[in-house]
């Protein structure tokens, strides 16, 4: 059984001050994966958001999914920045004992002069087949026409659960699940359209969408995917399905 995981940036790091990690959270993510993976979980991919890291140097540079830029400097800005906050999440999934390895969509991935996306999966799959847990991130990625333009872990999500034919597909973010106007969470979403009027973007700069963009993508999905907070990973990892399900009626 595959399952594809997303550490929010909102939850890994403080995202309203620059470049920090929130340690205790991180550790808590690690230690429900770690424990996940001594019970119900095998394959394991985990995607994570940038949070306070890579969003503001994407907001400095002027890069988003779809504007982008040729300069050299912007893109060692936010690729450096993502792969900085790579690293501190591996140390935490290492010193919970996850055999987690980093897996950079920079040196991979592409997208066309019409903005669709190729992701190679055979490296994550391989990784996958020898006991690794892969540990991807948002980046930024090369754009015919645009120069590199920012590739939002949601994405990747979508992109990978899709090549892997992932059972499981979660979304750890800072809230319970997708709230409605009475900050109740909606236990289902079957169309944009249904839950448009209360998607909003996110609390700190994120140039990737926030909550209205997850969903969005989500619902390319062909599997369902959850949508809740940290209290609800260890959950998640044991097979229930907390907050918000975003499952496309066809
Ligand atoms: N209707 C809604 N329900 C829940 N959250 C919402 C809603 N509308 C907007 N939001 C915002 O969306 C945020 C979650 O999206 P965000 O992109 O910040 O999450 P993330 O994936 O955890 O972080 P990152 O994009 O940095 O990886 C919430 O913190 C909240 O501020
Ligand atoms: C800002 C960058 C480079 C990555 C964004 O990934 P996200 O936080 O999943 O949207």
């Amino acid at each position: 059984m595959t399952t594809v995981l997303k550490l929010g940036g909102s939850v890994v790091t403080e995202k309203d001050r620059d470049e920090t990690v929130d340690g205790p959270a991180l550790d808590r993510a690690a230690d429900a994966v770690a424990a996940a993976r001594n019970g119900a979980v095998d394959d394991l991919v985990i995607v994570h958001g940038g949070g306070s890291f890579g969003h503001p140097n994407a907001a400095e540079w002027g890069v988003t999914t779809d504007d982008g830029t040729h300069d050299p400097d912007g893109v060692l800005a936010i690729h450096g920045a993502m792969t900085t906050l790579n690293k501190f999440v591996l140390r935490r999934l290492r010193d919970a004992g996850v055999p987690a390895v980093p897996v950079h969509p920079f040196s991979a991935a592409h997208r066309d002069a019409d903005a669709d996306l190729t992701l190679p999966a055979g490296q994550i799959e391989t990784l996958l087949g020898e006991g690794f847990v892969p540990v991807c991130h948002g980046d930024v990625v090369g754009h015919v026409g645009e120069g590199v333009t920012v590739l939002s872990g949601d994405e990747i999500v979508v992109d990978l659960a899709t090549q892997l034919d992932a059972d499981r597909i979660g979304v750890c973010s800072t809230v319970p699940g997708v709230l409605d106007a009475d900050d109740a969470v909606i236990p289902e979403i079957e169309t944009f359209d249904d839950v448009a009027d209360v998607l909003g973007g996110s609390d700190a700069t994120d140039v990737s969408g926030g909550m209205a963009g997850k969903v969005r993508e989500l619902l390319a999905l062909d599997a369902p995917a959850s949508i809740f907070d940290l209290d609800a990973l260890a959950d998640f990892l044991a097979g229930e399905r907390p907050g918000t399900t975003v499952e496309r009626a066809d």
